[in-house]
């Protein structure tokens, strides 16, 4: 290997270390995992490209029933095969976009959010090599990109929309517009996509985004899980008042 070489990899290993310290430090571990409610998992893959962390979203293809066209992580719905949360994300990024489960170093599983069907929906976190070549699956997969993960704390093009979900809760998304010099195209990343991207930048890089977050970030750990708790507990209330 030459010295150029070998320092790449030493910078590689130094990014990736230091955020897999960060990383443990907000593992939920299997604590939310009892909630009763239908279960979903996404993989959030992490890689080193030109020294800074990138991540690897999808774009849904055209002829899903649910969120067809949108932005999102590589995952699904939980199966009886499923051992867990982690199995489930792999299982699904497999399926997707050919992500062998071996060829992911997974670290963690963050603060899980709800989507629009009420589904919990768990964040696994993990590192891939920045040589994956993805092979998107066409019946659910249209396009594969990558972004830095800088961008979700200091984008260029921002805007914060608001939303209502179907159990009353009200809050603001992030809508994240994202011009990839690579496809040359430009992805709107929003929703609960942009949700975990920010959360993961935040506990990555400890510093102040460019633009409002909903946490306090000098307790971002407690922050977090009073922000899901809330949640939580407007769609419990829906769920109790309907039956
Ligand atoms: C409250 C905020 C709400 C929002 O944020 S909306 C704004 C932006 N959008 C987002 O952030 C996306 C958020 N959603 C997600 O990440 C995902 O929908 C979520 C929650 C992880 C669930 O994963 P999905 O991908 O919907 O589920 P899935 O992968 O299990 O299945 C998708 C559909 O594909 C189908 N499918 C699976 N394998 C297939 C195959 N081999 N050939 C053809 N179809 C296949 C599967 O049946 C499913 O269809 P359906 O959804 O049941 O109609
Ligand atoms: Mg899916």
């Amino acid at each position: 290997m030459a010295a150029e070489e070998r320092e790449e990899e030493m910078e590689r290993k130094s990014v990736r270390e230091k955020a897999r310290l960060r990383l443990r430090e907000f593992d939920v571990g299997d604590r939310f995992s009892h909630l009763p409610l239908p279960k979903a998992s996404v993989l959030l893959p992490l890689m080193v490209r030109a020294g800074k962390l990138h991540l690897l979203l999808t774009v849904r293809s055209m002829q899903l029933r649910r969120s067809p066209g949108e932005v999102c992580f590589p995952g699904g719905k939980s199966e009886a095969i499923d051992k867990d949360e982690i199995d489930t994300a792999l299982r699904e990024a497999k399926e997707e976009v050919g992500l062998q489960p071996e060829n992911v170093e997974v670290i963690c599983r963050l603060v899980p959010g709800i989507d629009k069907m009420n589904y919990l929906v768990t964040p696994v976190v993990g590192f891939i090599e920045d040589t994956f070549q993805p092979i998107p699956n066409p019946d659910e997969v249209s396009n594969v990109f990558v972004v830095p993960l800088e961008y979700f704390v200091k984008p260029l093009n921002y805007q914060t929309v608001p939303y209502k979900t179907s159990s009353g809760y009200q809050g603001r998304m992030h809508s994240f517009t994202y011009d990839d010099p690579e496809h040359k195209m430009s992805f709107r990343i929003w929703g609960l996509t942009a949700h975990f991207a920010v959360f993961l930048a935040l506990v990555i890089f400890r510093k102040r985004p460019t633009f409002e977050v909903g946490y306090d970030l000098d307790n971002l750990i407690s922050s977090s899980e009073n922000h899901f708790m809330h949640l939580y507990a407007s769609v419990y209330e829906r769920k109790k008042s309907n039956i």
